[in-house]
């Protein structure tokens, strides 16, 4: 008796007799409720069922749909945060172990032989050997159970994968056979693996390996051409017809046959003299898809010796009903290969066919796959409720549909795993790749949380009274939104952010803070930029004065590593210092030590905030598909309605309680994807107005603070929705989820960039501003003097710069208001206004800039971005210069009435700031933008006044 007759004895049961024909049914089917009912058990005792085969459609089928899986799903979710890709795979994991428990006393009474349950690794490596072996391997250890199969596809790539998978003692079921050809490879991997272990001296005992050939599929393909030629009026139309429903059985056999000649092989021999076990075949794709025939075609018809049948429940059930028991398999050989000869005679082509059942076969397990994975992630949301944020979309058909069609395109070329991957060829191809650290940057951060933790108790018990981080841009933005969404917490200082030139506005900080209890945090990527190192220089010489030798000590930076901060810091005896991650650029370097140093200063709840950050980045992970993943979704929001649909102005509002996010995502927005005249053009903490006073160039970002809402704004943006403006309302439940956000912007700016078709890392056009900004104080440090600079109009305390083109443009007018008027003429539907204010940044001026951009765009219609410098240079700065040339800009100076040294230098703050102001100008000139500066002479605040009447006469 050999091992396949054992569990015989009930006559009447057509599945319990195919033991006696060496044939073992297995089930192409599993589900929890199944296995936890009881069911499953009951097959294997009274119907002889010897094994289990899932795959991607099987488990989406399972897992999809109904309530089964929900309370682990709960369960895992209260434990750990996780992306759907792993939630898919612990309650994949889950039913495995449970069915190979269940099989486990099969595979012991069959000595091995029977008794697997098989997991298909992802259908996304399908093409990728090296990939699939470490899944196989990963599969393998997860599971943990000696009756496990790991399905492997059979492609080209998948064969060597099933080589080098049973070379190390891993089971292998070979799923997507369908060819013979295909078929002789896998034999091939399957020998030439067992081989190599013989050939290291290791057992080929125990290991098993099955090789799925499916059938069902080939007749669906081939009885469709014959219908079709049929239906055209072949001649051949009766032989045609004959052929209905043999092929694959035909096909099916040959393989068979095949085998039969490989177990008979010396080479064989050899390998079952050592104890292998021979591969055997597998019929899949057994369940009758065309309905005029039998229902069990596919069973009755391939049963032989040494082959498993893993067939699914319906067709499980009808054979067991009445399903017809012989040797089909070796009946009429010659018969099968008439079918084959005849199929060729008539122009079939099995081969190709069988070639695209391959590319279908990967491909449709792909989408079961990203369906289950989308189901999974809905549903993880929804449980999730309130500890992640929430998006809703509001948009105008048109654009609604252009975006479905976009997620559907990053679906199907599975863009959101190439992103993660690093592919550079998803923006520009070229160094693209060597950016995406902050992708797993919040992973490291928790893995290296007690050095944060401890750094924060020191930080505590100095007692600082204030903390003063110097920096631009990126490294001073994501500070900002932490200081102002969280304010000051017991026991720890307060986080003031500096980030000017203006010497009023440093003098203003100077003030707030207590030199002698205060942390300096000087914070820079490159270590190399400018103000930090100026400022810097400044208020080291003023610490020193109150805290003589002992001023290293209250001095921290952050910085890359080798940078010349770095140096600067050991030279002068910093306290501590941080270094950031060189694969990260400043503007999403928010989660790395750039926001999470000054976090731990202020005394933030470290954990809890990365926990948050955690939550967006498993929601944006590689395993979401775009449809379910916030990240892509935000991303092709924004990215479409620049492209196609001329809606770049990406309008920035939240709630009071968050309103600083609005900063940082203009620097991410802006200075990511406005380059190459193309780009999202960020309009940050415009109020929000009625309907009426936008044209057609905008689309909406509500950040709605659940906890504390404004029902001014939310009136205002129903009434956006109502009047069919694309509206975005994103709401966080609580002020941690910034930390969320942070990360899901960043990856849907990522996303943006990639749909525009720019380089979402670099800033090619900030340079130029630096070169024209040293150009100026080395000048003035050789003369001690700047250089001329003739305005070409005034008008009281005005005076009016501009390079000569501009000039020209404006020079019909000799009064501030037909200047202005004139600037403002140039603009037109689709552009936007900017005013960039080189100004102290307080209260009093953000309110006059906020008052003065109102009257701007309710006069033109236009969108507008208020601006202070030289912060938004290392900001928005990129998308002036580089992005789409729609911008009207002014520059609006003033006389410093203050001044600053810095110290080492013969030039001041005040030059320095002159200096940006005239180097931008410059460049932006030079870019061919319409740009005009104002300088105010004399008192600033009643300068300004007359400013806001001016332009409000102007427009
Ligand atoms: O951190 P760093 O190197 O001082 O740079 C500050 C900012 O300046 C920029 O390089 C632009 O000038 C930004 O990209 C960056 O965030
Ligand atoms: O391994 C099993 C196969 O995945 C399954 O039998 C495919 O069957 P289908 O062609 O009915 O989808």
């Amino acid at each position: 008796m050999t091992a396949y007759e054992a569990g015989t004895g009930d006559a009447a049961n057509p599945l319990k007799q195919l033991a006696r024909h060496g044939q073992s049914p297995w089930l192409d089917f599993i589900q929890r409720s199944y296995t936890e009912s009881g069911k499953l058990k009951k097959l294997v005792e009274e119907d002889g069922l010897k094994g289990v085969t899932s795959n991607p459609s099987i488990f989406q089928k399972a897992m999809g749909h109904g309530t089964d899986y929900d309370p682990q799903i709960r369960q895992i979710l209260a434990d750990r945060i996780v992306d759907a890709g792993t939630l898919y795979e612990t309650l994949a994991i889950h039913d495995i172990r449970a069915a190979a428990k269940v099989l486990h006393p099969v595979y012991a009474q069959t000595a091995k032989v029977d008794g697997y349950v098989s997991l298909e690794v992802s259908p996304y490596l399908a093409r990728d050997t090296k990939a699939t072996i470490a899944e196989a391997r990963r599969l393998w250890i997860a599971v943990g159970a000696p009756n496990l199969m790991i399905k492997i596809p059979g492609t080209d790539e998948g064969a060597p994968a099933v080589q080098a998978a049973i070379a190390e003692g891993i089971n292998v079921n070979v799923t997507l056979l369908f060819s013979l050809s295909a078929y002789k490879k896998v034999v091939e991997a399957y020998i030439a693996g067992l081989e190599e272990r013989l050939s290291r001296g290791e057992s080929v005992k125990g290991i098993a390996s099955v090789a799925s050939f499916f059938v069902s599929r080939i007749d669906v393909k081939i009885d469709k051409e014959i219908d079709a030629r049929i239906a055209a009026g072949d001649r051949e139309a009766e032989s045609l017809r004959g052929l209905r429903g043999k092929v694959a059985i035909a096909n099916a056999k040959q393989a068979y046959e095949y085998w039969q000649g490989i177990v008979r092989s010396p080479r064989w021999k050899k390998l079952a003299d050592a104890g292998a076990m021979p591969q055997r075949l597998l019929w899949a794709s057994t369940s009758t898809k065309d309905k005029t025939f039998s229902d069990v075609l596919y069973v009755d018809g391939l049963i032989g010796p040494e082959t498993v049948n893993t067939i699914p429940p319906a067709t499980f059930d009808d054979f067991r009903d009445h399903g017809r028991v012989a040797d089909t398999l070796t009946q009429d050989l010659p018969g099968a290969h008439r079918v084959i000869s005849e199929a060729r005679r008539l122009g079939l082509d099995l081969d190709g066919v069988t070639r695209t059942l391959v590319t279908e076969g990967v491909r449709g397990f792909e989408d079961a796959f990203d369906a289950l994975l989308g189901a999974i992630a809905a549903k993880q949301a929804a449980f999730l409720g309130n500890k992640v944020t929430k998006t809703t979309l509001n948009l105008p058909a048109s654009l609604d549909t252009a975006v479905r069609e976009e997620l559907e395109a990053w679906r199907t070329k599975g863009n959101v795993r190439r992103l993660w991957a690093g592919d550079a060829t998803l923006w520009t191809g070229r160094d693209e790749g060597n950016w995406l650290k902050w992708l797993t940057i919040v992973d490291d951060q928790l893995l290296a949380l007690s050095k944060f933790e401890e750094f924060q108790a020191e930080v505590k018990a100095r007692g600082f009274r204030d903390a003063l981080l110097l920096g631009m841009g990126g490294s001073s933005l994501g500070p900002e939104v932490l200081a102002q969404t969280f304010g000051k917490h017991e026991g720890f200082p307060h986080l003031y952010v500096l980030d000017s030139t203006d010497p009023q506005q440093i003098r203003d900080f100077q003030d707030r803070i207590d030199i002698s209890r205060t942390l300096f945090i000087v914070s820079s990527k490159s270590g190399g930029t400018l103000e930090p190192n100026i400022l810097k220089a400044y208020f080291f010489d003023q610490a020193k004065k109150v805290l003589g030798d002992k001023v290293g000590s209250h001095f921290i930076t952050v910085t890359d590593p080798g940078s010349h901060m770095e140096d600067v810091a050991k030279k002068d005896g910093f306290w501590k210092i941080f270094y950031g991650e060189k694969q990260i650029g400043g503007r999403y370097s928010v989660l790395s030590d750039f926001g999470l140093v000054p976090a731990a200063v202020a005394g933030l709840p470290l954990k809890l905030l990365l926990e948050s950050a955690l939550r967006g980045e498993k929601s944006c992970a590689a395993s979401v598909p775009p449809a379910q993943n916030p990240g892509v979704v935000l991303g092709s929001v924004l990215g479409v309605a620049a492209r196609d649909f001329g809606r770049d102005k990406v309008t920035i509002i939240a709630s009071p309680g968050i309103y600083d996010m609005g900063a940082w995502l203009e620097q991410l927005l802006a200075e990511s994807t406005g380059k190459d005249g193309k780009g999202l053009i960020p309009i940050d903490d415009e109020t929000i107005g009625k309907p009426d006073v936008y044209g057609k160039d905008r689309v909406f970002a509500y950040l709605r603070l659940a906890e504390d809402p404004c029902p001014r704004q939310d009136a205002a943006f129903a009434a956006l929705a109502e009047a069919g403006e694309p509206v975005v309302t994103i709401e966080l439940h609580e002020r941690r989820q910034v930390l969320e956000e942070f990360f899901r912007w960043e990856f849907a700016t990522a996303v943006a960039g990639s749909i525009i078709g720019i380089n979402a890392f670099n800033q090619p056009d900030v340079e130029a501003s630096k070169i024209e900004t040293k150009k100026i104080t080395n000048a003035y440090n050789e003369t001690g003097k700047l250089p001329p600079y003739e305005p070409f109009a005034k008008d009281g305390p005005f005076a009016f710069y501009a390079d000569p083109k501009n000039a020209a443009a404006l020079k019909a007018g000799t009064t501030a208001e037909a200047i202005l008027k004139a600037h403002f003429a140039r603009a037109g539907a689709g552009d936007y206004v900017a005013l960039l204010a080189y100004i102290d940044r307080d209260t009093a001026t953000r309110e006059w800039i906020q008052k003065v951009r109102l009257s701007v765009r309710d006069g033109l219609k236009l969108a507008t971005a208020a601006e202070f410098g030289p912060r938004f240079q290392h900001s928005t700065g990129q998308a002036y210069k580089g992005g789409p040339n729609t911008g009207v800009f002014m520059q609006i100076t003033c006389d410093d009435v203050v001044n600053l040294p810095v110290p080492g230098e013969k030039y001041t703050f005040g030059i320095v700031k002159e200096a940006q102001a005239r180097g931008d100008m410059e460049v932006l000139a030079e870019r061919g933008r319409r740009v005009l500066r104002v300088h105010i002479h004399g008192d600033l605040k009643s300068g300004l006044e007359k400013l806001a009447q001016a332009i409000s006469a102007a427009v």
